[in-house]
């Protein structure tokens, strides 16, 4: 049971006569790379909105490291490991990606009130920047404003951010979503690379990275977990296929 990091329990969560997540329980386990994924409007970015603390359940309970957090704020789960990707509507645009990483980082390792000194000034920040921006293939747009980056990069962009947290759980929310296919391989690199004891959640549409990235896969349909499993018993399942996958199931070989 110990290696339980993040566990709902019967997660309700009713907007008038809509039921968007009806009873969800499901679980992570440390390391996970596991993925949530549906039609639209099943739900997907409800729960994780009430993972996050944006929203707050009608009914159950999100419990992390075995701690109940349904009525922690948003920023206290942060501080307690869970961590959503940034969106790209929350990054600063006029900052660089080193700039912007050299905050987050000197606000996690306590020296944000030193993080106005000149990028340099303080050698440990200066390193995990370095290796983040290697990490996340932003070596060469580390000092252009953030506003002037490809798609794709602002979206790598995000995902560093959050790595640069070190979370314990990551909440990777649709990160190649609208990023060009000549730009989504990068995506897809970065996502498998992520450090092996940071337990991610992955919601994606696309089906490539859903089943070059999963171990473990939750189906949720009209708010329900209709299933979960090992994407081969996924792939295989015919339930799945009838509701969700169907065709676009054609030419994938899980674990390939
Ligand atoms: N704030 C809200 N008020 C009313 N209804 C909402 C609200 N947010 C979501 N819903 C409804 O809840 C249901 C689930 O929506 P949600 O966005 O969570 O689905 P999703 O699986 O993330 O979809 P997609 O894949 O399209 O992003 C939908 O019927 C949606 O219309």
């Amino acid at each position: 049971m110990n290696d339980i990091v993040l566990q709902t329990h019967g997660l309700v969560k009713r907007f008038g006569g809509i039921t968007a997540t009806n009873n969800v329980s499901m679980t992570l386990r440390r390391g996970a790379r596991h993925a949530l994924i549906g039609p639209n409007g099943a739900g997907k970015t409800t729960l994780i909105n009430q993972l996050t603390g944006v929203l707050p359940p009608t009914e159950g309970r999100v419990e992390l490291g075995g701690q109940d957090i349904t009525a922690l704020a948003a920023h206290r789960r942060v501080a307690l490991g869970l961590v959503r990707t940034f969106q790209i509507n929350q990054l600063w645009p006029s900052l660089t990606p080193a700039q912007s990483l050299a905050l987050v980082v000197s606000q996690r390792l306590g020296r944000s009130r030193r993080w106005w000194r000149p990028l340099g000034a303080d050698d440990a920040v200066l390193a995990e920047v370095a290796t983040l921006l290697t990490q996340f293939h932003l070596d060469e747009q580390a000092h252009r404003a953030t506003r002037e980056l490809p798609y794709g990069k602002r979206r790598l962009l995000e995902i560093a951010l959050a790595v640069a947290l070190q979370p314990r759980v990551l909440l990777l929310d649709e990160p190649a979503a609208g990023v060009p296919a000549a730009e989504r391989g990068e995506i897809l690199a970065t996502v498998a690379a992520l450090p092996a004891d940071v337990s991610v959640l992955l919601i994606e549409h696309d089906m490539d990275l859903v089943f070059s990235f999963a171990t473990t896969m939750t189906v949720l349909v009209n708010g329900t977990v209709l299933t979960e499993g090992t994407p081969e018993a996924i792939a295989a399942d015919p339930q799945v296929r009838a509701v969700y996958l169907g065709d676009s199931m054609a030419g994938i070989r899980p674990g390939h």
